[in-house]
């Protein structure tokens, strides 16, 4: 999943959740084993929930450790940063929230998944290998007021209700100023990736009215965690209506899609979240780069520091007119072989990575554009995806960079209804292919500087399209170029997980202190949306 900006997962509004429906009484929809909250939780929140639950949460924390201090935004100036950096390692040992212990995760308990402070011998499956014919044909019960339904992406009413559902349901951020502004088109990419799986797209239905109240996603992909290649899916928008939270739906969604998945003879997922479960093989953290300071000032996402002005702040952020990379244009669909073999090559030296096949990768970068239909149009305003290339005089594609839009709702400002993000998306570039190993101190230097161009000249293109921040993890080779293009460090962290797979931690591009590690960079190259 995403995050915007200096949001968090935590999900809004328990006091909506307590006004539960008339049918979901608590424990009225999945068996009750007790409830998760999220984190980022408010005391006096904290409290009423307990009370609702029959006082059964009350050693119920999710709140994520890495979340113990808000850094809102970029971090602006060095003294400012030091401050951060300052109050943060001050908070740290009394503020850091106590993280649930393994045996309160009562459903993830049950689960083929790590568990925290496990120790790992050898990588591999955790479950005993079973065949689809192990696994239930009938969907997991529900009570009567709800139905299982799978969602059609080909029908335009039905890819209408998801984007409803999550719309009003999905991810916010804690001061709830912010909400991510999916749109059909964006599902129509994201999720109808070639050899998607239509029964993989699931939802749950209030039985009497047909509202769709909760969904989960899976799509296909192949998995490669160091010399090993999975099959798997990769599971993502899990959404449980506001009115429905904290009743166990999310772990019967869990349930009822991995049944679906493994009905496939597939038995690993790769998922991510914001939330902390047992247990992350990888975490990353949100990188901002401000585009339109004004106006992530104007609506909150970036305070103006102590000791500087708007228009100092305006200028540090300015980007050059024009792009630098000579032969930089908008890939089209013929450059795919030279992509492909670009992007596999540079891909293989990461321990987590994706594996693709040639058109998946085209569904990626392209999406349907330059299609019939579909012009191969940078300024259609309904564009998701952008995928640039940098071509030699002789046509060699030297290197690729892409970024997808994923824009955010702005709650309750008076000037602006709308921020336009940007979040970084595979890349790969050529000059350091052949380094002895990811560590070559001349490869990396190399490494470092075209990096630093190739995203200089996305940013530009970036504010050239209208966008107003790009986001980026510290996943891939990013931390090469981060600080230097003035990213500024965010308060969201990425955790990796995967399903059904044991495997030795993968660096995240963050040190334990969770600044940029520059010198190891990640291990992490699957791109999540
Ligand atoms: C082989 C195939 C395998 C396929 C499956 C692979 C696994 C896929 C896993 C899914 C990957 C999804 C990737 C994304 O989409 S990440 C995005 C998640 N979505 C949101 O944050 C949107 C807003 N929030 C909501 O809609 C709800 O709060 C959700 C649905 C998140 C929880 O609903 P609710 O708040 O009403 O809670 P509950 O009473 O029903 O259930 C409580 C239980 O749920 C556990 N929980 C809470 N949040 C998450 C979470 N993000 N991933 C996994 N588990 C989560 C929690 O620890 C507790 O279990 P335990 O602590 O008792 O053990």
């Amino acid at each position: 999943m995403g995050e915007i900006t200096a949001i968090d997962d935590r999900s809004s509004s328990e006091e909506e959740v307590l006004e539960t429906t008339s049918a979901a009484a608590d424990g009225a929809v999945a068996p009750a084993d007790g409830a998760s909250k999220p984190k980022k939780k408010k005391n006096k929140k904290k409290k009423k929930a307990a009370k609702s639950d029959g006082g059964d949460r009350e050693a119920e924390q999710t709140i994520e450790p890495v979340q113990a201090v808000s850094t809102k935004s970029n971090t602006p100036s060095a003294s400012v940063r030091n401050l951060e950096e300052l109050l943060r390692q001050l908070a740290m040992p009394q503020d850091k929230p106590r993280q649930k212990a393994m045996d309160e995760y009562k459903f993830w308990r049950t689960q083929p998944v790590t568990k925290f402070d496990e120790k790992i011998d050898d990588e591999g499956s955790i479950d005993p290998e079973k065949t689809p014919d192990d696994v239930p044909d009938q969907p997991y019960p529900l009570l009567k007021e709800f139905e299982w339904c799978t969602l059609d992406l080909n029908d335009t009413a039905q890819v209408e209700e998801i984007y409803d559902l999550l719309y009003h349901n999905y991810v916010e951020d804690a001061d709830e100023t912010f909400r991510f502004k999916y749109s059909p088109r964006f599902f129509d990419w994201a999720l109808k990736a070639p050899d998607c799986r239509p029964e993989w797209f699931v939802g749950v239905r209030v039985a009497a009215t047909k509202k769709l109240v909760a969904f989960i996603s899976g799509i296909p992909m192949h998995l490669r965690i160091r010399n090993t290649t999975l099959p798997a899916s990769e599971v993502n928008f899990l959404c449980v209506h506001k009115k429905l939270r904290s009743k166990r739906l999310a772990p019967l969604l869990i349930k009822e899609i991995t049944r679906r998945i493994n009905k496939q003879n597939i038995w690993h997922a790769l998922y991510t979240g914001g939330v902390v479960l047992p247990s992350p093989v990888s975490t990353c953290r949100y990188y901002h780069r401000s585009i339109n300071w004004a106006k992530l000032n104007d609506v909150g996402f970036s305070p103006l520091p102590p000791n500087t002005t708007r228009a100092k702040m305006i200028s540090k952020f300015k980007l050059p007119a024009q792009t630098s990379l000579p032969g930089l244009r908008l890939m089209e669909r013929g450059d795919i072989d030279q992509v492909f073999d670009l992007l596999v090559t540079y891909l293989s030296k990461f321990e987590l990575a994706q594996v693709f096949e040639k058109d998946e990768l085209l569904h990626w970068l392209m999406h349907d554009y330059g299609l019939d239909g579909r012009a191969n149009d940078a300024k259609d305003p309904d564009r998701v995806i952008w995928a640039y290339v940098v071509e030699t005089p002789n046509g060699a594609i030297t290197d690729m960079v892409s970024f997808y839009k994923l824009p955010s709702t702005v709650l309750g400002n008076a000037k602006h209804d709308s921020l336009e993000i940007a979040y970084a998306f595979y890349y790969a570039s050529s000059v350091a292919l052949d380094a002895p190993s990811r560590s070559d101190e001349a490869g990396t230097a190399k490494l470092k500087a075209r990096l630093t161009e190739l995203f200089n000249d996305a940013l530009i293109i970036s504010r050239d399209l209208g966008f107003d921040v790009f986001n980026a993890l510290t996943l891939l080779d990013n931390p090469l170029f981060l600080e230097e293009l003035k990213f500024g460090a965010g308060d969201g962290y990425l955790n990796y997980y995967v399903f059904n797979y044991k495997a030795f931690p993968i660096a995240g591009g963050m040190t334990p202190d969770r600044s940029l590690d520059v010198a190891n960079r990640s291990g992490v190259a699957a791109v999540m949306l």
